[in-house]
């Protein structure tokens, strides 16, 4: 076709164009674009690329060819008409005879070209982010109306592109950010070590227990999966792990497999080249990398998504990485330990998890008994944490009084040793003259009442122990009342009952 036929001016055609770009954005705009511009410029191909300086290469966000799109489509712009596009950072025509012109591109002869259009995205600085392209097995005269709309979809690629540059920027950044807060972490945790905070106290069985069968594996290379609930001490475990191992002078790296930005999960793990994605403003070591000779710490495992999963496997099965963007493999020295609050036998029965990995992760297993399995240490953790904080806020340490301990008891701690903690840092800033603690306050508003005994070990009763608990409470309830059950000033209003629901449950036990 003529270039004076192509129908670059009709008006419906190029309001249907833009408002087809309107709603779309990131990859589905690249591909309208492509298509559009193509079926407008009535041209064989157009591709949209992102500019890649480190390897000198342009990829393809977008390549329309002959009525279909190509995917994985990056080259070297060495020798290609698209060079003087990117170095020059000028609109380039071809009219004819492409190929002769640029005989080292090895794609031209491939795709029968004949004459080809080029014009670089930049950003607001003028920064090159890749380029707009047709080719076609035609000759293309430059027609003013040719030139404009082409001149007209660089810019929206533009914006679009950039736009897509500054969101990955950002990420990058909070990944950046992400990492000096995991090192502030760190640094928190060296001055707890000095100030002897990482000691894993309790002296009940199961803690006995864990801490012995930590002491065995810590020193060898083993992979060690810790479960247990949530704030039970799985982290402090992982770090006992490694200061208790021979690489205890090297890195303890953590990172939280339920944090990790969608996208940069794989620059996460094992580190990028610089340019190797839109946004990768500079080559970056993965945690694998930082964690070389030390112990690498996957906290929240269960909460891996399964691609990441896949290479993760793949890495512990070859024990060799590839940065992201980078050719050459990385051979790291790392002692894995994983941690969940997840059961990931079962999520690995239920498809979430992978079998394979499991098995890897799995090799042995250390689970932290919930808190309220662990008895007295309750008291003992208290006691040790009050000191802790009243160390730390510089406020005199109050005594744990029966009725604290019986509460301490009572509560079922769902969040474990954090939730104690937090309980009692609160108790201790709110008491109100600094000797007692206000921990009726500073408790969660559903806690049950402290028990009216010394339940041993813990707070699991049997049966029998129950019945005679509520025995002797409805007993207590009337004589408080005089034997009264009914009425305002009757057992069943103290008690919260109905009158006859109080009546069936004295017959029930034999008290009436
Ligand atoms: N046995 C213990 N002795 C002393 N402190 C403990 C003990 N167990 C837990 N802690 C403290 O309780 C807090 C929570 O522990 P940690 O962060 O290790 O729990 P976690 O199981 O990893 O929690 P999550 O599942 O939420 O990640 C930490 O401040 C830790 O120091």
């Amino acid at each position: 076709m003529p270039a004076t036929d192509r129908p670059v001016l009709d008006q419906r055609l190029l309001d249907a164009l833009v408002h087809g770009l309107a709603g779309s954005s990131g990859q589905a705009f690249f591909e309208q674009l492509v298509r559009q511009l193509a079926l407008m410029l009535g041209v064989k191909g157009a591709w949209v690329t992102e500019w890649r300086p480190a390897r000198r290469r342009l990829r393809a966000l977008a390549f329309w060819f002959d009525d279909h799109y190509i995917e994985d489509y990056e080259y070297d712009i060495g020798g290609t008409p698209c060079e003087p596009v990117i170095n020059r950072c000028e609109p380039t025509l071809v009219a004819e005879r492409v190929i002769e012109l640029y005989p080292r591109d090895p794609d031209l002869p491939a795709l029968g070209a004949v004459s080809y259009l080029g014009q670089p995205l930049q950003d607001a600085n003028g920064v090159v982010l890749g380029h707009l392209a047709v080719l076609d097995d035609k000759p293309l005269a430059a027609s003013a109306a040719l030139l404009s709309v082409f001149r007209l979809f660089t810019a929206r690629a533009s914006a679009e592109l950039a736009r897509l540059w500054r969101d990955q920027a950002l990420a990058e950044r909070e990944a950046r950010l992400r990492t000096l807060a995991a090192e502030a972490r760190q640094l928190r945790e060296d001055i707890a070590l000095l100030q002897g905070e990482t000691e894993i106290l309790g002296e009940s069985p199961p803690m006995r227990r864990m801490r012995e069968e930590l002491r065995r594996v810590a020193g060898l290379d083993t992979t060690v999966l810790v479960s247990g609930e949530t704030g039970t001490g799985k982290e402090l475990v992982a770090s006992a792990l490694h200061r208790q191992s021979g690489r205890a002078g090297m890195p303890f790296i953590r990172v939280n497999c339920a944090a990790i930005a969608l996208g940069l999960q794989e620059s996460e793990f094992f580190g990028h080249e610089k340019g190797a994605f839109t946004g990768a403003l500079q080559r970056r070591d993965g945690r694998f990398k930082l964690a070389d000779g030390g112990t690498l710490f996957l906290d929240e495992v269960g909460e891996m998504p399964p691609d990441l999963q896949a290479k993760l496997l793949r890495v512990l099965q070859e024990g060799e990485f590839e940065r992201v963007g980078g050719g050459r493999t990385e051979k790291v020295d790392v002692r894995l330990i994983a941690a969940t609050h997840r059961d990931l036998a079962a999520m690995v029965a239920e498809g979430s998890f992978r079998q394979d990995l499991w098995y890897r992760l799995n090799v042995f297993p250390l689970r932290v008994p919930p808190l309220r399995q662990r008895g007295d240490d309750i008291l003992l953790l208290a006691r040790a944490l009050l000191a802790r904080f009243a160390r730390r806020h510089g406020l005199p340490l109050p005594e744990l009084t029966e009725q604290d301990e019986r509460r301490l008891r009572a509560y079922p701690w769902p969040g474990n040793v954090r939730e104690l903690e937090n309980v009692l840092e609160r108790a201790l800033i709110i008491s109100p003259d600094g000797r007692r603690l206000a921990l009726e306050r500073a408790l969660p508003e559903a806690s049950p009442p402290p028990l009216p005994m010394e339940p041993d070990e813990a707070v699991i009763l049997t049966a029998a122990e129950l019945a005679a608990l509520e025995k002797a409470n409805l007993e207590r309830a009337l004589a408080h009342c005089q034997g009264r059950i009914a009425g305002p000033d009757g057992a069943a209003a103290l008690l919260g009952l109905h009158p006859n629901t109080l009546s069936s449950r004295l017959k029930a036990i034999g008290l009436r």
